[in-house]
């Protein structure tokens, strides 16, 4: 018997036209990178400027800090919501060096150390497009087609909807769904017969905001609390690798 190329996806994909990926932690391992940039950026302005609680000076946890504040919003507004997550509300120029230093770090990591793309990810957009079914990525970071480029993964998608274009349409970030339907609406697909890919909590309630028909959500981290968060906040499924959602 002859296997059609549509065969090889999961039966949660048959209904859906159009796929839109999440980019940091869903199709580039970057989402480390930026982990570790923001944690030297964070923990240099609590060493510098000591809030009085210890508690508010706590290291930046690279799991819980991250996936909680960071990971999925703009660099601004991740910066934001960790500093206020401490207690600390600071003058917007503030908030903005400290992004800007995380910036730094993370170009110069990018530059040194190259990216890959998960070879999971790669598998599923590949037989999304042998199925006919058109991908878009999109993320909140400005250095997404930087990373796409790298990883050598950018060709595999129609449309790109990353932080640059996000400034410049005004667009504003997870958990609002904005990003998500600008990517839907350039493939031409409503979010009611979409799939949003996510690892980032903002993300998943951004596809569940966006009325997308399936948000799938993306624990790479083994611990059960993980998956569930994702659960809770919107996935309807969750995996820990994208090639379990093939056939
Ligand atoms: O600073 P950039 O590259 O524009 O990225 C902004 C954010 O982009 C998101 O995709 C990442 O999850 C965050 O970690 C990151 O801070």
């Amino acid at each position: 018997m002859t296997v059609q190329p549509h065969q090889t996806l999961a039966s949660v994909l048959r209904d859906v036209r159009a796929v839109v990926f999440d980019t940091d932690g869903v199709i580039t391992d970057s989402a480390r990178v930026h982990a570790a940039a923001w944690k030297t950026a964070f923990e240099a302005y609590l060493a510098e400027h000591p809030p009085p609680a210890p508690e508010q000076r706590r290291p930046f946890d690279v799991r819980d800090d991250y996936l909680r504040y960071v990971d999925g919003r703009s660099r601004f507004d991740g910066a934001t919501a960790f500093l206020a997550a401490r207690g600390l509300r600071l003058p917007p120029e503030t908030v903005r060096a400290v992004a800007e230093a995380k910036d730094r770090l993370f170009s110069a990591r990018l530059r040194e150390q190259g990216m890959d793309a998960y070879p999971g990810t790669v598998r599923l957009v590949r037989a999304l497009r042998r199925a006919g079914i058109p991908c878009a990525a999109a993320s909140a970071s400005r250095h997404a087609r930087e990373l796409l480029d790298r990883a050598a993964v950018l060709g595999l998608f129609d449309v790109l909807v990353d932080g640059v274009e996000a400034a410049r349409l005004g667009l504003p970030g997870k958990p609002r769904p904005d990003l998500f339907l600008e990517a839907a609406r350039r493939l031409d697909v409503p979010a009611c017969r979409a799939a949003v890919v996510e690892d980032a909590v903002a993300g998943v309630e951004a596809g569940r905001n966006g009325g997308f028909a399936l948000v799938v959500g993306v624990a790479r981290d083994p611990a059960p609390e993980a998956g569930q968060r994702l659960l809770r906040h919107g996935a309807d499924i969750v995996v820990r690798d994208l090639a379990e959602l093939l056939a």
